[in-house]
């Protein structure tokens, strides 16, 4: 609001010069007690008024007689344009009753009398006062005014309604709310309403007192309270079960994001629980395909899937609402899938085992391994698998070294099956099982009637077997110093008698040995031929020991993991950590294979899903347990050692001593009188 909206327009006005008679004219026409006189050029002069009028006529004035004389020139002005709170403080301030409202050209368009200022300060109490009941009204708030003496003299719709009450005003507060003080809060119940009270006291200008009292109820926000805590509650008591759930269970919301997922599910697909939360399931869990449900709107069972060797079946389920899908829940089965899956399991085991056998039938006196069986991660393998597989290529005797279960048999079948060899046979010997006086004729055959006695036909040797392929001499360091011979001479010659026989045998066969004994001493000690071993020994591959490939350990026992899940029927996903720790430090005097057999045992009495120490064997953790001692022992002995000669160097003198050893005086004391 500004001046002109509240001022008294006026639509003419006295110019300098005019008369009294023009004057009087003009104030009983507009029936005013000021009229502004303005110059020729339309600019306030001055303004005559009621008193301008009654002295000029008392001093004999006529009424064509100029007004100049009597013209008030000090006059209180004000723009038109000047807002309303202003013009508020000026007209209080001001010694005139009346002012004159100019435009921006200095032209008198209107007068502002104390009458305007009331009227105006009326229009605006009740615009106030209208805001504010709109403002009480939508807060749903009760609101009452009391005077000093508790008596209600205003309230509002909200406050009749909690109070039950067509009228409030006039009424006694305190007969609804007996103590009220300054500050209040309060819990009501009233009219079947509950409801918080606060209280106000007001203390206006006119020593106006009395209270303010605002009333809020509380029954709506009681009941979402309860239902948020019913809804808490059943969230924790989900929660919990997922935490214990046997199964592997994930829910998603509408976009697909993890709402909650079952500890079982992160251990099968290995993945940290806390980083599944809120993301996308398909970037956590694409196997499951849980997204599906949403086109086809019902639940779904996948067929058998399988991880880690472990197979596990997908039901699929939506969360409907409304007739649309908000949500899906998956629930992966794979540790108990009952009884039909125990069923399906012997059925697959036996399968296996069939599968096993046919296998073993297929390929006898074949190679069985190739190099991607040979798992490793270690670098100095993997440098000598890319050594041997060049040396297969080639036509050279091959000698594998490496202690028991390194997988020199491993190694001898790979080279066979990706030498140019590998459609012919590979015949296996292994010259430590094979008993000395039948060893020539297993290797040479023998011809018909060798022996004595009708029955004994010709028999083949390995020899003959092999031709065209490979043979493989396991344990070669076992091999007797006879046969050493004859061998050597088969070896240079490439043709041999049987035994009994006569005529030459020419044969084409490729030798790969192995041993695991150290055939340099057994040279010196004479047990072997230093002929033999030279000719053998034309390209030699040395597998390095298991506890000497620490990366190994980790990636044999994934592998072994999923074998025996598949082989034995387990469901193991994970070693746990103090069984890891164990299974690192310890130092595989029986390599690969041990690993494999202690794995195995392990697999099969791991109750959780996952290995844990005591499922380790027993021999196994005592002698992790003793090498531990026995190495702290070792470090106590060369401690005492050095703290011995540093005291002699320094002829008993501790601080020097100390200073020699690079410690402080007070640790040296207390490794002193550790060791007395
Ligand atoms: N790197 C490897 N990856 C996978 N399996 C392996 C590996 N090395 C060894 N094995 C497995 O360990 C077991 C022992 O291997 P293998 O028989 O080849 O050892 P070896 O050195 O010939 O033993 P021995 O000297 O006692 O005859 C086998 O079951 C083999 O498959």
């Amino acid at each position: 609001m500004i001046l002109r909206d509240i001022m008294t327009p006026i639509s003419e006005t006295l110019i300098t010069g005019d008369t009294l008679g023009r004057a009087v004219i003009l104030m009983k026409q507009f029936k005013i007690n000021v009229v502004p006189v303005v110059t020729k050029q339309d600019e306030l002069y001055g303004v005559f008024t009621r008193t301008s009028l009654s002295d000029m006529i008392i001093s004999g004035g006529q009424s064509n007689d100029s007004i100049d004389p009597y013209v008030v020139r000090d006059v209180v002005t004000l723009n038109d344009t000047t807002p309303y709170r202003e013009v508020e403080s000026l007209v209080k301030q001001s010694h005139v009753g009346t002012g004159i409202v100019i435009d921006q050209h200095l032209k008198p368009i209107g007068l502002f009398t104390k009458t305007d200022m009331i009227s105006a300060l009326f229009e605006q109490t009740k615009s106030l006062s209208h805001m504010l009941e709109q403002i009480l009204d939508s807060s749903h708030l009760g609101a009452i005014m009391t005077d000093e003496h508790s008596t209600i003299i205003y309230s509002n719709e909200q406050a009749k309604q909690f109070l039950n009450k067509e009228e409030l005003d006039g009424l006694c507060s305190l007969e609804f709310f007996p103590e009220v003080e300054n500050g209040m809060v309060k819990q009501v119940q009233m009219e079947g309403n509950h409801f918080i009270v606060r209280a106000s006291n007001f203390d206006r200008e006119l020593n106006e007192k009395g209270y303010i009292l605002f009333m809020q109820d509380v029954s709506e926000v009681e009941e979402m309270a309860s239902e948020l805590k019913t809804v808490q509650g059943l969230k924790g008591l989900l929660d919990k079960a997922m935490e214990h759930a046997y199964d592997g269970i994930v829910m998603v919301n509408k976009k697909g994001n993890i709402q909650m997922v079952s500890p079982p599910l992160c251990e099968l697909f290995s993945i940290d629980r806390n980083k599944a939360m809120r993301k996308h399931v398909n970037e956590v869990f694409p196997q499951l395909n849980l997204l599906s449900v949403f086109q086809s709107q019902h639940a779904e069972v996948s067929d058998f899937l399988e991880i880690k060797g472990i197979k596990y079946i997908v039901n699929r389920i939506p969360i409907v609402q409304d007739n649309e899908v908000i949500g899906a829940i998956g629930k992966v089965t794979y540790r108990q899938i009952d009884d039909v899956k125990k069923v399906f399991k012997k059925l697959e085991l036996m399968e296996n085992q069939v599968d096993y056998y046919k296998e073993q039938l297929k390929q006898k006196d074949s190679s069985r391994f190739r190099w991607e069986q040979i798992i490793t991660r270690d670098e100095n393998m993997k440098k000598l698998v890319r050594t041997a597989t060049k040396a297969a290529k080639g036509l050279s005797t091959i000698l594998i070294r490496g202690e028991s279960g390194t997988g020199k048999e491993l190694f001898a079948h790979s080279i066979h099956s990706s030498s140019g060899r590998q459609l012919k046979p590979l015949v296996t010997v292994n010259c430590a099982a094979i008993p000395e006086q039948l060893l020539e004729s297993e290797f040479f055959g023998y011809e018909d009637g060798a022996f004595t006695g009708a029955a004994h036909k010709g028999k083949i040797g390995k020899f003959d077997l092999a031709n065209g392929g490979t043979l493989f001499l396991d344990e070669i360091g076992d091999m007797s110093l006879s046969l050493q011979a004859k061998m050597l001479r088969v070896l240079q010659e490439k043709e041999f008698y049987r035994v009994g026989g006569t005529s030459r045998v020419n044969v084409d066969v490729r030798i790969v040995a192995a041993t695991n004994q150290p055939l340099e001493d057994l040279v010196a000690e004479g047990k072997f031929r230093e002929d033999l071993y030279y000719r053998l020994n034309v390209i030699s591959l040395q597998i390095p020991p298991l506890r000497d490939r620490p990366n190994d350990i980790e990636r044999l026992i994934e592998h072994f993991m999923e074998s025996f899940n598949s082989i034995i029927g387990t469901s193991v996903t994970a070693v746990k950590n103090d069984a890891l720790t164990y299974m690192k430090s310890y130092h595989w005097p029986g390599n690969v294979r041990e690993l494999s057999n202690v794995m195995e045992r392990a697999m099969t009495f791991a109750e959780s899903g996952q290995i844990q120490k005591e499922d380790l064997p027993e021999y196994m953790l005592r002698s992790i347990e003793e090498s531990r001692y026995a190495q702290k022992e070792t470090r106590m002995d060369y401690e005492w050692e050095a703290i011995e000669k540093a005291l002699a160097k320094s002829s008993g003198n501790k601080s020097k001593a100390a200073e020699i050893l690079g410690i402080s005086r007070s640790s040296l004391y207390e490794k002193l009188k550790k060791y007395s």
